[in-house]
């Protein structure tokens, strides 16, 4: 198989590493300064325990297809359709993203689709380099065929995966898994916007109550996070990496200036559920319109107080319950 990674950031760069170091057929697509770093020089891959550069083949746009392409779709969620678009479409998809809205985006144009719940922290600040903490293994993923079911590419990529040290399960539910994924998702607008200051946990609490409320009156299935852990045991760990900075998908859009955040995907989604299900969102809504204006105003992360934030929900919440 070769595994085309469509988006190589933080996730795609790091499951494009893992899988050369592996030994498998890799291309990375990228797309202006990361492409012309990772052209000229290779991509960086800063690991607790090394740092090495390697030499993936890159390129910024589609090449000839072969017969055992898998494209590995890694960029944020609001990429999603301008990055397949010029793909042809008999290619296998794995949407190895975050939110529940691509699998079905991607079915709508790509017959056979996957969707891969991604444990994995990984940092991508700079051209030509990405970090992943994860210790001892990078990072733990759910695999399957979308909507449902296991077939047997899915079970040659859980192996390749594995095998490059990146811990896969093949699951016939892996919508699930997302699901569940997405309720965790949901402090991400909360770190972008405040950091983990005090108060933070709070927040992201009140987020996934409010997350699981809507979640339960649709009739989604959902995994918990005491599955997710004891899925993820000790086989992931974080090990911080000396020097680096550190901060989920989010907190890098509004560090690197991005203009575009993945909250309307994230927050949006429960927001997007709840209007479905008459179930008010006060506070996902709040956090989908403050992590969407501060990557608008190209405002740095961490720079409101929690308590504005906190405050911002609070007369959300009241308005709501009057
Ligand atoms: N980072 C993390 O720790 C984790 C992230 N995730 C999820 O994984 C997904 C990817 O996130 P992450 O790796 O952080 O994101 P990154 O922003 O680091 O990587 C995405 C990459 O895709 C590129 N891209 C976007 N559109 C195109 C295009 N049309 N053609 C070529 N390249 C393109 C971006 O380029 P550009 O910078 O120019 O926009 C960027 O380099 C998200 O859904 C996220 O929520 C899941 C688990 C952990
Ligand atoms: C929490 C984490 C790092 C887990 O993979 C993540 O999903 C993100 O940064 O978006």
């Amino acid at each position: 198989m070769r595994y085309i990674v469509i988006g190589a950031g933080a996730v795609g760069g790091t499951i494009g590493a893992r899988l050369f170091q592996g030994g498998h057929d890799v291309l990375l697509i990228a797309r202006g300064a990361h492409y012309e770093a990772l052209r000229t020089g290779g991509l960086r891959l800063i690991t607790p325990h090394s740092t090495e550069t390697l030499p993936i083949p890159a390129a910024d746009g589609p090449v000839a297809p072969r017969e055992d392409d898998v494209l590995v779709l890694a960029t944020k969620s609001q990429d999603t359709i301008a990055a397949l678009d010029p793909w042809p479409r008999h290619l296998p998809v794995v949407c190895a993203q975050n939110g529940v809205e691509n699998e079905r985006t991607v079915l709508r144009r790509f017959a056979q689709v996957y969707g891969m719940c991604v444990w994995l922290p990984a940092l991508h600040l700079e051209p030509g380099t990405v970090a992943a903490y994860g210790h001892p293994h990078s990072g733990m993923f759910h695999l399957g065929r979308y909507p449902q079911g296991v077939d047997d590419r899915a079970r040659q990529m859980t192996a390749d995966l594995t095998k490059s040290g990146l811990v896969t399960v093949t699951t016939p539910d892996v919508m699930r898994w997302k699901y569940g994924k997405l309720l965790g998702n949901l402090g991400n607008a909360v770190e972008a916007l405040c950091e983990r200051a005090p108060g933070f946990e709070a927040l992201h609490e009140r987020a996934r109550a409010e997350g699981t409320a809507v979640l339960e009156e649709a009739g989604i299935l959902y995994s918990s996070p005491q599955e997710e852990r004891e899925a993820r045991g000790r086989k992931v760990d974080l090990l911080p990496v000396e020097g680096l900075s550190r901060g989920g998908s989010s907190w890098q859009s509004l560090a690197r200036g991005s203009g575009t955040i993945e909250a309307d995907y994230l927050n949006g989604e429960i927001v997007l559920l709840g209007r479905e299900y008459g179930i008010p969102t006060p506070v996902n809504e709040v956090l989908q319109q403050e992590a969407g204006r501060f990557a608008r105003e190209r405002l740095p992360p961490g720079s409101m107080p929690v308590e504005r934030l906190t405050a911002l929900i609070d007369e959300r919440s009241a308005a709501v319950s009057r």
